[in-house]
């Protein structure tokens, strides 16, 4: 099995990935609560990868932010990161192995887990 070297790689494996997520229990967060435009969505996906992965080009968006107002109409809770991580990472498994897919599943890994923690205090303080 190949490792994730071009962009096409990342397009198969953001589309992948978001496949299993609409079908799974945190799609309504997706479909539901954020109503998200796919059209828009897996291109933004796609950069954020590129970058995050080949460090070829810049993500301008804002991926901690964009969570909070996801949060205060439905908690993202540790459950749902765990969920979401699992599916990154099979799908990674699923379709490459090597140093970047090791590298796209750990870096999935510290950021989910920020973002869990994130979350967490973020409904901790607005029901103070
Ligand atoms: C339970 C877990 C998660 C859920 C339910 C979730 C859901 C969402 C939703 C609904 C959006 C907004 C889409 C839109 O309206 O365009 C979004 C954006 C985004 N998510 Fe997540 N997300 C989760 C975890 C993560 C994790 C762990 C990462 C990173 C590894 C991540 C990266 C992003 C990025 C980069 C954006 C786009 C930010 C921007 O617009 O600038 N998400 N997410």
């Amino acid at each position: 099995m190949k490792d994730i070297t071009t962009t096409q790689d990342i397009q198969l494996l953001v589309n992948t990935f978001y496949e299993s997520v609409r079908e799974s229990e945190i799609g309504f967060f997706f479909e539901e609560i954020a109503q998200v435009n796919w059209e828009k969505h897996l291109p933004k996906m796609y950069i954020f990868w590129q970058a995050l992965l080949f460090a070829d080009v810049k993500f301008n968006g804002n991926p901690m932010g964009a969570h909070f107002p996801i949060n205060e109409k439905m908690a993202m809770e540790k459950h749902h990161f765990d969920t979401w991580l699992s599916l990154w990472k099979s799908t990674v498994d699923q379709l490459f192995s090597g140093e970047i897919a090791e590298s796209a599943k750990s870096k999935a890994e510290n950021i989910a887990s920020l973002m869990a923690y994130k979350m967490e205090m973020d409904t901790k303080l607005r029901k103070l």
